[in-house]
């Protein structure tokens, strides 16, 4: 079931709502699309014999809490990998790797990113499948993905796996604006401009993801506001004891 926002954040003016159209719109243009990507047979991600441990790395969407863009997911999921043996894929930069490469969609991919609206996605699936596919790692941080729904069918249709677990970061916006302006990393997206249309965009399309994992039991919640040590203690508990083989 789909559920739209409500209300959206103070940081979002009226007048953007056409821009959010314009996004569930396109939306909806993909949703439309994946029911013509094909299931991939077992074989791919599971033809090393064993299926990998699968880790989607979020924010949530809870207008009191609401995180996005610049939670801290990044930050956080350096200190898993160093901790818990992961392969870190960060979609969003899997993505700009893909743009610095002159691909056949940098061009597309680079003016999405701009826009602060999201690739179609069976681009990104195939892209965080390769680097899946050539790693020797059978644990798998997923960061920045799905982001939606569509996001979400998608990635299973195509792999024919799920995550075992799924981590949501929550942060008020006026923190994670401020943390996104101060990141300094030369992001075309880092900009004022830019951080609203993509919180319109998360904002709109993120929330079914989550009930999604949270009607499963897979969905772990973490608050992002506190040092980066401070909020990791509260990751740690998530993969501490657990078999971490799929
Ligand atoms: N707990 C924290 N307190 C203060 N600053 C933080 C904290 N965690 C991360 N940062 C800083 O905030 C910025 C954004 O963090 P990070 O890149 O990890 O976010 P992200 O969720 O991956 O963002 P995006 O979705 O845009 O890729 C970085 O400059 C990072 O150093
Ligand atoms: O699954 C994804 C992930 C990212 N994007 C686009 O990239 C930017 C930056 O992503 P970060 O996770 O913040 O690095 C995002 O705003 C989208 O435009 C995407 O389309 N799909
Ligand atoms: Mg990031």
């Amino acid at each position: 079931m789909w559920r739209r926002v409500a209300s959206l954040s103070p940081l979002i003016s009226s007048s953007t709502s056409s821009y959010l159209n314009q996004a569930a719109y396109k939306f909806k243009i993909w949703e439309s699309f994946t029911t013509d990507i094909p299931t991939q047979a077992k074989g791919g991600l599971f033809s090393k014999g064993k299926a990998p441990f699968i880790t989607f790395v979020l924010e949530t969407f809870l207008p009191k809490l609401s995180g996005g863009p610049g939670s801290g997911k990044g930050t956080q999921c350096a200190k898993i990998v160093n901790n818990f043996g992961f392969k870190h894929l960060s979609a969003g930069e899997l993505l700009r790797r893909e743009v610095a490469s002159n691909s056949e969609y940098g061009a597309m991919i680079l003016n999405t990113i701009k826009e602060g609206k999201i690739v179609p996605s069976e681009v990104t699936v195939k892209l965080i499948q390769k680097e899946m596919e050539s790693s020797d790692s059978h644990r798998f941080l997923i960061d920045g993905f799905p982001r939606t729904e569509e996001n979400r069918i998608a990635f299973e249709k195509i792999t024919g796996a799920e995550p075992d677990l799924v981590i949501f970061f929550d942060c008020p916006q006026e923190e994670m604006v401020k943390r996104v302006l101060s990141r300094n990393e030369g992001r075309v997206d880092d900009n004022i401009v830019t951080i609203k249309k993509r919180l319109i965009v998360f904002e709109a399309l993120n929330l079914p993801v989550i009930n999604y994992y949270s009607k499963r039991g897979k969905l772990y919640t973490i608050n992002a506001v506190g040092t980066v040590d401070e909020i990791f203690e509260q990751v740690r508990p998530v993969f501490t004891g657990k078999q971490l083989i799929g």
